[in-house]
């Protein structure tokens, strides 16, 4: 979506939902139940929710802000070393030089994108980088994990279905640390992130304390964030493609709103690359749910995700079926 056809009224909005990963994972049946049944929910109705009391420990996700903001202040030849440019290379790293252009669409940010499961993949420096990362994406992962049982059975299945179905034991798992720097004199472009969505299940997003994320719903831009040690979590491409668009991907951006450094920490979580993932057949019918996309291998889907966008399209142009 261009810049010049998008909505731009913003508003500050406190009824994204929330939902309390403790009560997920509470033994009393009652309290699961509801948890689950308020994550249908918030997928159904925002596409998007907040995630408090997570377990994720909080010097940790400070430590990871610390070692990030450590690596992006390293040159730009030290950074380039991880520079890459296939989205199957395990480690990539952009400085957001060749994103700047005269094009008022393109925003500036710098990046580190790691594959994390299976398998991990980090640079070796700063000291401890590796060590920290580590720890955080298995307990991001365990989280996320967490929440797609929680998933699973808002749609009907069973909590272990949409793991056994879409092998999440070998998923693909990314971890995208996005730098916007702090405002300088001397620097003077915008930064931020464009409208998109995001590939895999769920994405789960923390950030520095500085504002930024904002999702398009009933077409207004709405902050996310801001609550307290909380994740934002936002259901991606592929939950849309298996739940047969009954849990749509939510578009979303950043958007610096002051001259403050923002860090984000960007977890997304897909299936296996062999998987061939499509609507659930549980959830099509030939008669009143006729399946909504086209089936494609993961792999593929990532490739064909950044040829479609740099061609200034959305995946769904082209996977989604018109009925
Ligand atoms: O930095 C943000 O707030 C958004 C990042 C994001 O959407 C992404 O990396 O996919
Ligand atoms: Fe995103």
């Amino acid at each position: 979506m261009s810049s010049n056809s998008e909505p731009t009224s913003f508003e500050v909005q406190d009824s994204i939902p929330i939902i309390d990963y403790s009560l997920l994972t509470s033994s009393s049946a009652n309290e699961r139940s509801k948890a689950v049944q308020d994550i249908g929910k918030a997928c159904e109705d925002w596409g998007c929710f907040m995630l408090v009391n997570h377990g994720v420990p909080e010097t940790l996700i400070q430590e990871m802000m610390d070692v990030s903001d450590e690596f992006f202040n390293m040159t730009n030849k030290e950074k380039l070393e991880f520079e890459a440019h296939g989205v199957l290379d395990p480690v990539r790293c952009s400085t957001g030089v060749n994103l700047v252009n005269r094009n008022k669409d393109t925003f500036w940010r710098e990046y580190l994108r790691l594959i994390v499961h299976p398998g991990f993949n980090c640079p070796h420096k700063p000291p401890h980088f590796s060590e920290l990362a580590s720890d955080y994406v298995k307990r991001t992962r365990a989280v996320a994990m967490e929440l797609v049982k929680g998933v699973s059975e808002s749609l009907g299945f069973e909590a272990s279905y949409m793991n056994h179905e879409l092998n999440l034991d070998a998923g693909f798992q990314l971890l995208a640390i996005n730098y916007y720097p702090s405002l300088l004199a001397e620097f003077d472009v915008s930064r931020g992130l464009m409208p998109h969505t995001d590939q895999g299940l769920l994405t789960l997003l923390n950030e520095n304390g500085v504002p930024g994320l904002e999702v398009l719903h009933n077409g207004k831009w709405i902050g996310m964030g801001g609550v307290p040690n909380a994740f934002s979590i936002i259901c991606a491409d592929h939950l849309e493609i298996f739940s047969n668009g009954k849990y749509k991907s939510k578009l979303h951006r950043a958007v610096m709103k002051d001259e403050r450094k923002r860090i984000t920490l960007v977890n997304t979580n897909g299936p296996s690359l062999d998987t061939i993932i499509g609507p659930s057949s549980w959830l099509v019918d030939r008669d009143n749910r006729p399946p909504r996309y086209l089936p494609m291998k993961y792999s593929d889907y990532l490739e064909f995700q950044i040829r479609v966008i740099t061609a200034g399209k959305h995946p769904f142009d082209e996977i989604k079926i018109h009925i």
